[in-house]
């Protein structure tokens, strides 16, 4: 998977060394002038970089691929797929990037033993300069592992547990009716509709707001706003103060991204604070709201919030829609491109509910293929395949090797969800089936494993231990009730090309945005009623909400 790279640009790299040499002027750190500054720091980081390499190969760090001093890895990062690192150097590969210690994990035995059975000291984040510039200590997916994330873990907690998930049905069951309705009015505009029903669901399941119906609503804009700058801070490789931290010194002219992320934080926490205002205004006049805003409003003592913590928790959960939406997009190109899945889908659809009510939550467990559908849409195409950074607290030792403090673990969640050993051989082909056995019933895949740790969900796209993702429960059920009343409704085909007359299916190999997250490049479809009473029934159901 070629694009599947974290991407660096040289541009990028010759300013910094210009900026270097500024700092060191700024900041009278030494007395040499002219010519002599830049050569004296390049003697002084070819120095220092060499020691590191040295080092590199004295210790027994997990095996990797040779860099170069002071940049290290970084040339061949830009190079070779992280997959193929997968492949050559097996559970673990040991890079470095200026100096910065990288663990690519790429064995579930090996993602296990580290990110899970000792989470507490590889549950750490990088300290993400450019993301906390834009979010202040209040984004829980970015925040140390520490009391302060314990705290917001606790206050997401009862609302995200599966045992609260039936309270989230009857509206993510209304998303899904409004959202079908819509699409069969008119697909055209399919991505921006996505996006529209997961920020809706989520601001309805956070803060009990109503359906969010039409996408040009200002807050379904806003929100895709700080999902777009929250992306852009976090890109691995788009700032060069993620690995030079002193660059954040600098002055706003020199790195612009200062003042962009300081105004992202103004704007957003007052979006913020509106969002908590009015839900607790509607708390204060008596009304019940069972969501995250409404549990730590009723709990915000005991919990022990301030008041910004308090804004920015639910935002960050609302934030989840994000994740759903990638799910969704590749939801939609495997339809298009696998019409004998989608039929599938459709007969057990047929089968279970029938043709004259819409599917409900509560046939969840008469339907495996759907489920089925649920896991390989996550497996096959996971959307975060780097997953988030783990950064190990201490200095520990793994199978031999060495593992340094400070080290920032990737768990290749994309290599270890199309693993041949656990999947067989067509790992990488789109396949619900391969969660069911022979008759048609739901198995779980973990007999395949060593370690035991697949039992929950049948893949890692949820990624590991502490971080683990606390939606996942969550977005599993909003997955299957979207995906049931879509398919149960309408056929999902590919787009026509206008010049040829031809059906438009795009490249399965392509990926766009790889690295924090990954799609699918945009493409067009068509989207069918399945028999001629659909409408209708969807409208007798809207009547009864
Ligand atoms: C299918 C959709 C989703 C996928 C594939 C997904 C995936 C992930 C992954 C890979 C992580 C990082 C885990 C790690 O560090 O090991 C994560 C973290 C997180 N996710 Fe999700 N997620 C999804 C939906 C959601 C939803 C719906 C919510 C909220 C309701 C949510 C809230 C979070 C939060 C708050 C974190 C940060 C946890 C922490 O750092 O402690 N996610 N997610």
């Amino acid at each position: 998977m070629d694009n599947l790279l974290i991407n660096y640009s040289f541009s990028t790299l010759l300013l910094f060394f210009p900026s270097l040499v500024m700092f060191a002027i700024d900041h009278n750190t030494v007395s040499l002038s002219g010519f002599q500054i830049p050569v004296a720091l390049l003697v002084l980081f070819t120095v220092t970089s060499v020691v590191q390499w040295t080092l590199k190969f004295s210790k027994k760090y997990p095996p990797g691929p040779m860099g170069i001093p002071f940049f290290g890895n970084l040339f061949q990062l830009s190079k070779q797929g992280l997959n193929q690192w997968g492949h050559i150097y097996g559970d673990m590969a040991y890079l470095k990037v200026f100096g910065q210690g990288i663990l690519l994990i790429n064995s579930h035995t090996a993602a296990i033993d580290l990110l899970h059975r000792r989470s507490t000291i590889y549950s750490d984040r990088p300290s993400f300069v450019v993301i906390n510039a834009l979010t202040r200590g209040l984004f829980l997916g970015v925040l140390s592992y520490g009391d302060v994330w314990r705290k917001f873990r606790r206050g997401g907690h009862e609302s995200m547990s599966k045992g609260a998930m039936g309270r989230y049905h009857k509206l993510q069951e209304r998303e899904a009716l409004i959202f079908t309705e819509n699409l069969l009015k008119d697909s055209s505009d399919w991505h921006q509709e996505v996006s529209r029903m997961t920020i809706s669901m989520l601001l309805s399941t956070v803060y009990d707001l109503p359906a969010t119906i039409s996408k040009d609503d200002p807050i379904i804009a806003k929100f895709n706003r700080f999902d777009n700058l929250l992306i852009e801070a976090a890109f691995p490789g788009n700032y060069l103060v993620e690995f030079f931290h002193w660059i954040k010194f600098l002055p706003s002219f020199i790195v612009p991204w200062k003042k962009r992320m300081a105004d992202g934080y103004v704007e957003f926490s007052a979006f913020f604070e509106k969002l908590w205002n009015d839900t607790a205004k509607q708390v204060d006049a008596g009304e019940e709201k069972p969501g995250i805003a409404g549990y730590i409003l009723r709990e915000r003592q005991k919990l022990g919030f301030t008041e910004a913590q308090a804004a920015w928790l639910p935002a960050t959960y609302a934030n989840g829609s994000a994740s759903i939406t990638e799910v969704m997009l590749w939801f939609f190109l495997a339809m298009v491109a696998f019409p004998e899945q989608q039929k599938r889908c459709q007969d057990e659809l047929d089968a279970v509910v029938g043709r004259s009510r819409m599917p409900t939550a509560s046939d969840a467990e008469n339907l495996p293929y759907m489920k089925a559908l649920v896991k390989e849409v996550l497996r096959w195409r996971p959307v975060s395949p780097l997953g988030t950074q783990h950064v190990v607290k201490q200095d520990d030792w793994y199978e031999g090797r060495f593992i340094p403090k400070g080290t920032m673990c990737f768990a290749n969640i994309w290599l270890m969800n199309r693993d041949k050993t656990v999947y067989g051989e067509d790992a990488d082909e789109f396949n619900p089936g391969r969660f069911l056995d022979k008759d048609g019933n739901f198995v779980d895949i973990v007999g395949k494993t060593k370690d035991g740790y697949l039992e929950s969900e049948g893949h890692v796209a949820y990624g590991f231990g502490a971080r683990i993702c606390p939606g996942r429960y969550y977005a599993n059920e909003a997955l299957l009730i979207v995906f049931s009343r879509l398919l149960w409704a309408a056929t999902i085909k590919p787009g026509i090309n206008a010049s040829t007359g031809k059906s438009t299916i795009p490249d399965l190999r392509e990926t766009v945005g790889a690295g924090i997250t990954m799609r699918p490049p945009n493409f067009d479809i068509m989207v069918q009623r399945r028999f001629d009473e659909a409408p209708a029934l969807l409208l007798q159901t809207k009547e009864l909400l």
